[in-house]
């Protein structure tokens, strides 16, 4: 992982998206200005925690004043990178990988997809909400011509181990990784895993707790 990254903590990074959330929100309902306290009321977290959060990296508020919304969003905007495009495949076109092209909302977070790849020679040359599903044999060489930034991999666990090492061989530099597999990548790579199962684990916990 980048040391940019390194330089803020990850409990500051995953506040980020959150309070980017509540932003879009209060923006929408026409909301120009914020304070922390609000900010607070409505995230859950501390007005202090907040701004600390937010002086990482230097401070929009004033003091008596606020955040102004739209400036606080585009700050976490820039700061989260969602200002640039991240042009991103999908490894895998089965049930995940096609829910995943399907949901347009990625594509304004900068993630604007270009392909699906996959092994399946009955879905390769179709199309998936307009966006072609092409050869894994093809992947190395379409990657490198398209200059592809980050890969969504949605291959059965199995595949999943050959699949990443093949994309970072081929200058992957970001990897959003939902097999169910423990893989160590480069320091020039960064891998996102997300495990929708330990988060419905988490919430048979709750349920055992509060209604069993
Ligand atoms: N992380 C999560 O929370 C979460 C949730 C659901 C599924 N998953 C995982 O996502 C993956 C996909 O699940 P699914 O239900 O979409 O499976 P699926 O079987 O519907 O789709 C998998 C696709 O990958 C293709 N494929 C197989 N080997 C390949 C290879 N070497 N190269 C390219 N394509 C290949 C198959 O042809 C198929 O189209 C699995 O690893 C599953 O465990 C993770």
């Amino acid at each position: 992982m980048s040391n940019k990254t390194n330089r803020v903590s990850e409990t500051v990074i995953r506040r980020l998206p959150i309070y980017h959330r509540y932003l879009t929100d209060v923006i929408e309902k026409g909301v120009e200005r914020i304070s922390s306290s609000e900010l607070s009321n409505l995230t859950g977290f501390t007005a202090s925690q907040i701004r600390q959060d937010l002086n990482n990296f230097g401070g929009f508020g004033q003091q008596g004043y606020g955040y102004n919304t739209i400036d606080l969003r585009e700050q976490i905007d820039k700061i989260l990178g969602m200002d640039h495009v991240y042009n991103t495949v999908i490894v895998g076109a089965g049930r995940l990988g096609s829910a995943i092209a399907n949901y347009n909302e990625f594509k304004e977070n900068g993630f604007k997809i270009q392909a699906l790849f996959d092994s399946n020679p009955e879905i390769v040359g179709t199309e998936i909400d307009s966006i072609p599903v092409i050869s894994v044999d093809k992947m190395e060489e379409y990657i490198q011509n398209k200059n592809i930034d980050v890969a969504i991999i949605t291959v059965p666990r199995e595949y999943a181990v050959d699949v990443i090492n093949r994309l970072i061989e081929c200058g992957i530099k970001g990897i959003w990784n939902f097999a169910p597999i423990d893989i160590s990548v480069p320091d020039n790579v960064v891998i996102e895993n997300i495990r929708l199962n330990d988060s419905l684990l988490k919430l048979s916990y709750y349920l055992k707790e509060n209604f069993l």
